[in-house]
């Protein structure tokens, strides 16, 4: 028994080192999710460089993280000194940058949320593998691509994983950590204390289709899209029925709104090739119009409602 206890103390005592040698994080992508990574990594102390292949999104990133943590600053402490220091301590952790390559040469974990394609992925995490130091962790956010197709691109199968946040980051206190079967006890262990340093609940899964939350909320949200192209019923009044009816926050055209059609689209386009037997899984014409006009949600000012002001 001592002998357990013993193992168990030690191995308790090298995931909480792991986790705590996480100091350096570089999280790629400046978008919806990268920014909100980038924010609460910030706030919760560490040093950050957000990265983005694109300049004026990183801008944009860096002002909506400037609103959200005042938010978030204005929840914790009200208005006053405390706020104040709040948001300029976590502004001072982050750094952006749009150089991905040179961003990982000091980074204990790389946290890839860019767009939702496994060849711009692959692409990018095998730059990244001959520029980052040999302990470095690499996790990707994807919703819906096989972290273990992703992770082909490295060299570093045992430092890989998945790190699947929600949208709203700063909010959404659930963080899905995915391992692969190559990915060792420290690594995994790693990425949940991590999760947990960020303030997340962390719950564990194995490199399955959609994890957990996807498995079952993408087709959710395509049986709403069909219901509505058969004509059964608006947008609106689905989305008022689930809010109403199910007491979900928000309904499932809100939802995608807020997530990105084009993201969305990514998804179902992914698992219908991986999976063309799969009705639901089918090219819906209404998602295919919206982005093919430009009109991707919340973040474009029009999607399925329209945000413009
Ligand atoms: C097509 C297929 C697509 C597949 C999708 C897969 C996507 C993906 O892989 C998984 C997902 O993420 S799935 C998606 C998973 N996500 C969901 O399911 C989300 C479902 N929706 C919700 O949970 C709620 O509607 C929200 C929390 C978004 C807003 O809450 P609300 O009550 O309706 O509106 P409110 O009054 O504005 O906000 C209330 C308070 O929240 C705080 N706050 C909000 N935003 C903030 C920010 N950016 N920063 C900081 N703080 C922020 C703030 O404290 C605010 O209080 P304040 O006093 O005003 O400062
Ligand atoms: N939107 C959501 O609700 C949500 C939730 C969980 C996970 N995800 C996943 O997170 C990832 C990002 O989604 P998002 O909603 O933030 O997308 P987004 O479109 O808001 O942002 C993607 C960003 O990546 C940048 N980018 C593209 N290629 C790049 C490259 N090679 N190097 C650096 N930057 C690059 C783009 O310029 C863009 O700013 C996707 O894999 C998505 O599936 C999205």
């Amino acid at each position: 028994m001592a002998f357990f206890n013993h193992l168990a103390r030690r191995s308790f005592a090298q995931s909480a080192a792991m986790a705590n040698a996480i100091k350096n994080v570089t999280v790629i992508g400046s978008g919806l999710m990268g920014s909100g990574i980038a924010q609460v990594a910030a706030q919760t102390g560490h040093n950050v460089t957000m990265v983005d292949i694109d300049p004026v999104a990183v801008e944009k990133a860096q002002k909506r993280i400037g609103a959200s943590i005042a938010r978030v600053a204005k929840k914790k402490f009200g208005e006053g000194d405390d706020a104040a220091k709040f948001m300029n301590e976590s502004m001072s952790h982050l750094k952006t940058s749009t150089d991905a390559v040179a961003s990982v040469e000091s980074a204990d974990l790389v946290v890839e949320a860019i767009v939702e394609n496994l060849k711009v992925k692959k692409e990018l995490f095998s730059k990244l593998d001959g520029a980052a130091p040999a302990h470095t962790i690499f996790a990707s956010n994807t919703s819906s691509i096989p972290i273990a197709k992703i992770a082909e691109a490295t060299s570093r199968l045992d430092r890989f994983g998945g790190l699947h946040f929600f949208n709203p980051v700063p909010v959404m206190k659930l963080l899905e950590v995915v391992r692969i079967p190559e990915t060792s006890d420290g690594t995994y262990e790693a990425m949940k204390g991590w999760g947990k340093a960020m303030g997340k609940v962390t719950v564990e899964c194995k490199d399955t289709p959609g994890f957990i939350v996807n498995r079952l909320l993408v087709p959710y949200m395509f049986e709403a899209v069909r219901l509505v192209e058969r004509g059964e019923a608006s947008p609106r009044d689905v989305d008022t029925a689930m809010k109403l009816g199910a007491g979900h926050p928000m309904g499932p055209f809100e939802l995608m709104d807020y997530v990105g059609l084009d993201t969305g689209k990514f998804i179902i386009d992914g698992w219908h090739a991986d999976y063309p037997d799969e009705e639901i899984f089918k090219p819906s014409p209404m998602l295919e119009k919206l982005v093919a006009d430009g009109k991707l949600g919340v973040k474009s000012g029009e999607g399925f409602y329209s945000y413009k002001k």
